[in-house]
């Protein structure tokens, strides 16, 4: 497919993290919706939709102020410095709990290089994808709303909170949205703690009979469509957001931890899986011996103990009102597709979901 000219007639969307499991598609929506865009994303594999007309692949390390530069550049060359959108998803995450240097270089020196190098442009809208996790957890039968308390117990949201507020602070003009989307699922799995309770009760793991916290508690999660819906809409909807507006988006009622295991083991073994309470100081030790004996490469680490009684349901009013977005998906549907993609073959099912099977 050849490279796209300029298209004065489409609106032209910087979208960083264009391979990622949020970026590729909303690449492609924005692309078929009418809009020429521009995937920003570190070089080499993968890489975005670069097959579709309307999409440009641009080069861009984040970390770096003279790539970040080059690929502003370009950007500006190619549509006069006039964008309708940023759509900012490239960011650093795992789920170690550990601190790394890269929140920093990446997540919020990496947001403060990009707005820094579209000073001369004249954007509609910022986007910037965080997390419904930057918010302190509620109480069982309540939800928690945008203007609620925020709270980051570990690295990751952390990251998110300096970001929104480096945003915010650093960058008044700047009109932006902050989306705080829960925890993305696929109909294979994808979303870590949902993909590690399926595989512990698959291997019928001892481990996966005990848990350290309130079993009603739960974490809301959102279908990786509802959420690519939900960037779609607040793009689409850029003239009505007032700046600095935070959406939370996920389902408002999680599956609490109880109904999860007992869904997937009469999904998995016709029978519900029984869970038993063990004490947060006992499990602490255990998540460290096993981490330790899986040379560190254990999913559950000490630090997720302390946060097992955590639950995050979600008033989603805001994102009614404003992008006119409810989600399309349920979990409690999805998870007999994903036991069945399991079933019929485990390896797939594994290698989709970036286990070693
Ligand atoms: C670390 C790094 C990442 N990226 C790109 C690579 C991928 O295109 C993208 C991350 O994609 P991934 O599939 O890992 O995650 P997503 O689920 O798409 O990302 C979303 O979830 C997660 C949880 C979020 O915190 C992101 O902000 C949010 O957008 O960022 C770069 O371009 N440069 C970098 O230095």
């Amino acid at each position: 497919m050849s490279e796209p000219s300029n298209q004065p007639d489409r609106p032209a969307i910087i979208v960083t993290g264009s391979t990622g499991l949020l970026g590729y598609p909303v690449c492609i929506k924005l692309a078929d919706a009418g809009y020429q865009v521009f995937g920003f994303d570190r070089v080499g594999l993968p890489e975005p939709p670069k097959h579709h007309a309307y999409v440009r692949d641009i080069e861009c390390d984040l970390t770096d102020s003279v790539s970040v530069r080059a690929a502003v550049d370009q950007v500006h060359q190619l549509t006069g410095g006039k964008l309708a959108s940023v759509v900012h998803m490239a960011a650093y995450y795992d789920f170690s709990g550990a601190d790394s240097s890269l929140y920093e270089k990446v997540t919020i020196n990496g947001t403060d290089r990009l707005l820094n190098a579209l000073e001369s442009f004249d954007f509609e809208q910022f986007i910037f994808t965080s997390t419904m996790l930057i918010h302190e957890p509620c109480e069982i039968g309540e939800r928690i709303s945008e203007d609620d308390p925020l709270e980051a117990k570990w690295p990751y949201p952390q990251s998110k909170i300096e970001t929104e507020r480096l945003i915010c602070e650093g960058h008044p003009g700047v009109r932006s949205v902050f989306l705080r989307i829960s925890g993305v699922y696929t109909d294979y799995g994808q979303q870590p703690t949902i993909v590690q309770q399926m595989k512990r009760i698959y291997e019928k793991d001892f481990q996966g009979h005990f848990f350290p916290g309130d079993t009603r508690v739960g974490q809301s999660a959102v279908h990786v469509d509802d959420a690519v819906d939900a960037i779609i809409r607040t793009v689409e909807r850029r003239d009505a957001i007032p700046p600095k507006t935070a959406i939370l988006i996920g389902e408002p009622d999680p599956l609490s931890y109880e109904e999860l295991q007992s869904m997937i083991g009469q999904q998995q073994h016709g029978k519900d899986w029984a869970t038993h309470f063990v004490p947060k100081p006992l499990a602490k030790v255990g998540a460290a011996v096993v981490d330790a004996v899986q040379g560190g490469d254990a999913f559950i680490k000490p630090f997720m103990v302390d946060m097992a009684d955590d639950h995050y349901a979600l008033d989603i009013s805001r994102a009614k009102e404003l992008i006119d977005w409810t989600p399309q998906h349920q979990l409690s549907t999805t998870l007999p597709k994903m036991t069945n993609l399991l079933k019929s073959d485990p390896d797939q099912w594994c290698r989709k979901n970036g286990l070693s099977g």
